[in-house]
């Protein structure tokens, strides 16, 4: 039977979370449509101490809430029915920024005003945590591109036991994982069906916070296994705005940014265990300041990459790692070509996208220069327009295409005070990292 369209329902309901023998599932539906079953599965879980049970369930039922976001984007109906529980001012509060700003771009793509439909009924409070004992140890998601690798360098200099972890089911992240020399940890994901049928069906679709769903992924994990830390390695720039509209700042990497980390942190603090961290280790650092962290390690150059292409669930993938046409790819070659001998950069990429004339409206968008900037994850535009101008200023570089051409148009419309590298390499203070990690951030500094 044809599935009925999920922009025509009424509301969208939380139904039921439970877990057993490793496998979460999370089910969802719209009115009394099919039920949408979310399988998230833990490799080897063990038995669950008696005293994380409580934990493990605020863990699981925070997941059922934050993974339902890309099922109820297929429908945006007016109401939102949380029908295993009701919720607490706090959880509600986080929801409702999570869905509002996390689908903040595909709001803006669609034409849509989620204010008018975003809402998460709530009573009462909820009585604070305490404290789990949980094992002083790291869980660190890797993504497959450089960031995470950064970390991986920083948490083994430093002598932290730490486990690389990811979500899915891709080939080039698990190469990362051996490159790491970690021991691994592979979280399996399957979206519903049903959601696939919906978006041939022409449900409403774009956008979604993917790292708010691998965050509390791995809170569930943390708690399972025992770590009381998740380091995540989102910089400092993902807190920027892509765009403004109709004032509304929109973020494509709102979940990687500050707000959202301190309230999750707040809660997992509140609601699961008082001794649960989750932070981010590269959050003082600008992308270019990452960029120039790991150019200094050549181990994982045959093996990361960052370009999202590799990392459909549907749809195809590229041949080589890096595709070499989208915003991450100009922006990783951009952002690591002041920091690497330009043959080790060329031996990455396979090709020299700042010498192809084909790829000048990309790297224009990534400087802001009459584009705005792409929706991705690059830096702000102010660390483009330093990179390429330093550029500019190498033998080496300034011949080539792009650096040529802005020389010649761009430049001139610039302001030079506000072209140097080196403020941008400047670390903040800002972050959130338990007093055991903070010793890595004060080292950036
Ligand atoms: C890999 C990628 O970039 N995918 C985005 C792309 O989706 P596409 O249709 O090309 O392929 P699939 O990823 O296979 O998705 C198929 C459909 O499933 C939906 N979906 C997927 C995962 C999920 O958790 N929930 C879902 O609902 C998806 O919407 C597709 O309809 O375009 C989509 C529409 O714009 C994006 O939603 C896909 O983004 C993925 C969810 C994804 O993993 N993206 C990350 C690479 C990403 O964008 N990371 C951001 C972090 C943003 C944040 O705030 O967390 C970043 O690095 O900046
Ligand atoms: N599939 C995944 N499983 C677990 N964690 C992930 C996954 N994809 C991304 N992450 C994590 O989410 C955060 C944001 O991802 P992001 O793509 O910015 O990082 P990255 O892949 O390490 O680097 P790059 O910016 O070069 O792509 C990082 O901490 C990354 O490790």
């Amino acid at each position: 039977m044809p599935l009925s369209d999920p922009r025509q329902s009424s509301a969208f309901r939380f139904v039921r979370a439970d877990y057993a023998e490793g496998e979460a599932r999370l089910v969802y539906a719209f009115d009394h449509g099919p039920e949408l079953v979310e399988r998230i599965v833990f490799p080897d879980a063990p038995e669950l101490p008696l005293e994380r049970r409580q934990a493990f369930a605020q863990a699981l039922k925070l997941l059922h809430l934050i993974a339902g976001v890309s099922y109820y984007k297929a429908g945006v109906p007016a109401q939102i029915l949380v029908e295993n529980g009701p919720l607490d001012a706090t959880t509600a509060q986080l929801l409702q920024a999570l869905y509002l700003h996390g689908l903040g771009e595909f709001a803006y793509q669609n034409k849509l005003d989620l204010r008018e439909h975003i809402h998460f009924p709530h009573a009462g409070l909820h009585e604070p945590v305490p404290a789990l004992g949980l094992p002083a140890r790291s869980l660190v998601p890797i993504g497959g591109g450089k960031d995470s690798l950064v970390t991986v360098e920083l948490l083994k200099q430093a002598g932290e036991s730490a486990t690389a972890a990811w979500v899915g089911n891709s080939p080039l992240i698990a190469a990362c994982v051996v490159q790491t020399g970690l021991p691994g940890l592979n979280i399996s994901r399957q979206l519903a069906p049903e959601l696939f049928e919906y978006n041939k069906a022409g449900a409403w679709n774009g956008h979604i916070p993917v790292t708010a769903i691998n965050s509390a992924i791995l809170a569930v994990a943390a708690v399972l296994y025992g770590y009381d830390s998740i380091v995540f390695s989102n910089e400092r720039s993902a807190s920027s705005a892509t765009l403004e509209y109709a004032g509304f700042a929109v973020n494509h990497q709102w979940s990687k940014g500050w707000e959202f980390e301190q309230s999750l942190a707040a809660w997992l603090r509140s609601h699961v265990a008082a001794d649960l961290n989750y932070c981010s280790l590269l959050r003082p650092l600008s992308e270019l300041a990452v960029t120039r962290l790991f150019a200094r390690e050549s181990r994982y150059d045959g093996v990361f990459s960052s370009c999202n292409r590799n990392f459909r669930i549907l749809g195809p993938r590229p041949a080589d790692r890096w595709c070499g046409q989208c915003p991450k790819c100009h922006f990783v070659f951009l952002a690591l070509a002041p920091f690497l001998p330009k043959p080790r950069l060329l031996g990455i990429f396979g090709r020299n996208l700042l010498d192809d004339e084909s790829q000048m409206q990309g790297f224009d968008a990534l400087m802001e220069f009459r584009e705005h900037k792409p929706f991705e994850c690059v830096g702000e535009g102010r660390e483009s327009r330093a990179a390429m101008f330093a550029l500019s200023q190498r033998p080496e570089w300034r011949e080539d295409a792009v650096v040529a051409r802005f020389v010649a148009t761009v430049l001139p419309q610039l302001e030079r005070a506000e072209l140097a590298l080196e403020p941008l390499l400047q670390p903040s203070a800002v972050h959130g990292l338990p007093p055991r990690l903070g010793a890595i951030a004060d080292a950036f500094r």
